[in-house]
């Protein structure tokens, strides 16, 4: 059974009279353990089908299913579950905390899923896998700072950290090296790769860049609102 799939997504946005009609008909899956590229010219809506995939918005039609269940049609409480654990996210405009540390803003997404009381109880073994996780995207040092003292790519690979806090089978990641230069988002990608490939990590990433996509497994292209091809590329 793949880990994610899109039957038949359509969207359409409406703004006064226009409708943009965006996706028409996508269909594709994902097996576990796979890292994905979405691509497609701007406009395309890769983000519109990321954001679908993350439950952020709905469909008009069609369905998204996580393990073979329907996600697209879920209420808020189990979405935002879903999203708490088993999906991780990192976009292009990180959305870090700024008042919190890089390491306080690690630990948020346990901080949501156990409550702060519960989160107390465990603080020493969350505080540790933080720390471990900022050390995983070369940030041990930085643990302190806020996200005004971090660089553009430190800040990504802070939120990559925190995407990771909760141990998602997923990640969704919209252009994660698309704000930084050639050789940071190369240490960006090798991450994301090396995370796959260590623990099974799911990944899932939207770029118009063709050096990073050249690095998935395989290609999703969105053309005219539908998946163009799915090439499988050699391993
Ligand atoms: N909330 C909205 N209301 C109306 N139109 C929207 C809305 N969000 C996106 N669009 C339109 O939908 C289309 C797809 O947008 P989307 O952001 O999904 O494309 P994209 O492929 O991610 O583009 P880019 O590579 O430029 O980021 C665009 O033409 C955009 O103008």
């Amino acid at each position: 059974m793949p880990l994610l799939q899109a039957i038949d997504v359509r969207k359409t946005y409406h703004k006064g009279a226009t409708q943009v009609p965006v996706l028409r008909g996508v269909d594709f899956s994902v097996d576990a353990g796979e890292l994905v590229a979405i691509t497609g010219q701007s406009g395309s809506g890769k983000s519109t089908l990321l954001h679908l995939l993350a439950t952020l918005d709905r469909p008009d039609s069609g369905e998204v299913r996580y393990e073979g269940a329907r996600i697209d049609n879920l209420r808020t409480a189990a979405r935002d579950r879903l999203r708490n654990r088993q999906i991780g996210m990192i976009f292009q405009a990180y959305h870090l905390l700024p008042e919190l540390s890089a390491l306080e803003n690690v630990l948020t997404p346990v901080m949501l899923r156990y409550g702060l009381a519960g989160y107390w109880r465990r603080r020493a073994a969350f505080r540790q896998r933080a720390s471990e996780l900022l050390e995983r995207v070369g940030l041990g040092p930085r643990a302190a700072h806020k996200p005004r003292e971090l660089s553009g790519g430190e800040m990504q690979r802070t939120a990559i950290a925190r995407a990771l806090m909760a141990e998602p089978k997923l990640l969704l990641a919209d252009e994660p090296t698309g704000n930084l230069d050639q050789t940071t988002g190369q240490g960006v990608l090798k991450i994301l790769r090396e995370l796959n490939q260590e623990t099974g990590l799911t990944v899932i990433l939207v770029t118009h860049d063709g050096e990073v996509s050249a690095a998935a497994d395989r290609t999703v292209s969105l053309v005219d609102g539908r998946v163009a091809d799915g090439r499988l590329r050699a391993a």
